[in-house]
């Protein structure tokens, strides 16, 4: 194993009496997508939250070298912005105006497929193009982490598969190291290359290796699909989750 990606140690974090995030280790690779999956409040928000920097934890430490960049369930488009703007626009919060580079906003446009949508405005856009520009808006920035929070949970199923694809075919050309949180087994195991199981008692109750499948036609007969689902049903005690 070479130097972390990023790495949280002894990570307590706590709200109240209730310690979400309870003497907590993680480490992700360079280059691996790491899959948060768990039930409701078993703290993979926190977690995630916590990878950014945005939530400071009570004790243990994070040590991240790299640049790292968010996206939530929410695309939060500024709506007076052109979809080319609003890429554009992560470059320049990050006080890089200077460096930014114009062909790389072309570039994240085109390998999203936003190209003939550059010019239109948020309002003119579904949900799924939406998204797919937050996610072109987060890599302007040219991080090599990506975090993402579910960002895919509110569109519908077959929307979803084709932004996983737009994703994995992204994070992967780009070399990023991904982390990403969702209730999905399918979803897990389409993007990652290895899958962190939240049970609720604050630390990763399992860690799984594994190798996606070519397309989601090939997800029914993944070897892992079945023992996640069981292991939801009874170690993280929750009704499974999986892409209708
Ligand atoms: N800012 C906060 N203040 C107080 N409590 C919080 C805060 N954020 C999270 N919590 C609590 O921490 C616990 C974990 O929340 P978190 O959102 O991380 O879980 P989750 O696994 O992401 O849940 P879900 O799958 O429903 O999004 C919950 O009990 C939640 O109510």
């Amino acid at each position: 194993m070479g130097v972390a990606a990023l790495r949280l140690t002894g990570a307590v974090k706590t709200y109240g009496a209730k310690a979400v995030l309870d003497g907590l280790d993680l480490d992700v690779q360079p280059r691996e997508r790491l899959a948060v999956l768990g039930p409701s409040g078993t703290g993979k928000s926190t977690l995630l939250r916590v990878l950014a920097g945005l939530e400071p934890l009570d004790s243990g430490r994070l040590a991240c070298t790299e640049i790292t960049a968010t996206v939530f369930q929410q695309p939060l488009l500024l709506p007076w912005l052109t979809v080319r703007d609003n890429v554009a626009l992560g470059g320049r919060f990050r006080g890089n105006r200077a460096r930014f580079k114009q062909e790389w906003v072309a570039h994240l446009l085109e390998l999203f497929g936003l190209g003939p949508l550059a010019g239109a405005f948020p309002d003119q856009l579904s949900g799924g193009q939406a998204q797919r520009v937050a996610v072109a808006r987060a890599l302007a920035i040219r991080p090599s982490v990506l975090l993402l929070d579910e960002p895919f949970s509110a569109l519908d199923p077959a929307t979803r598969r084709d932004l996983q694809r737009w994703l994995r075919e992204a994070v992967g050309s780009l070399g990023l190291t991904v982390v990403i949180v969702t209730h999905d087994v399918d979803e897990a195991l389409f993007l990652a290359t290895s899958i962190a199981a939240l049970d609720g008692s604050g630390r990763i109750a399992r860690r799984w290796h594994t190798e996606p499948p070519a397309d989601h036609d090939e997800l029914a007969g993944h070897a892992l699909r079945q023992e996640l689902l069981d292991a939801y049903r009874s170690q993280l005690g929750s009704a499974p989750a999986a892409t209708p």
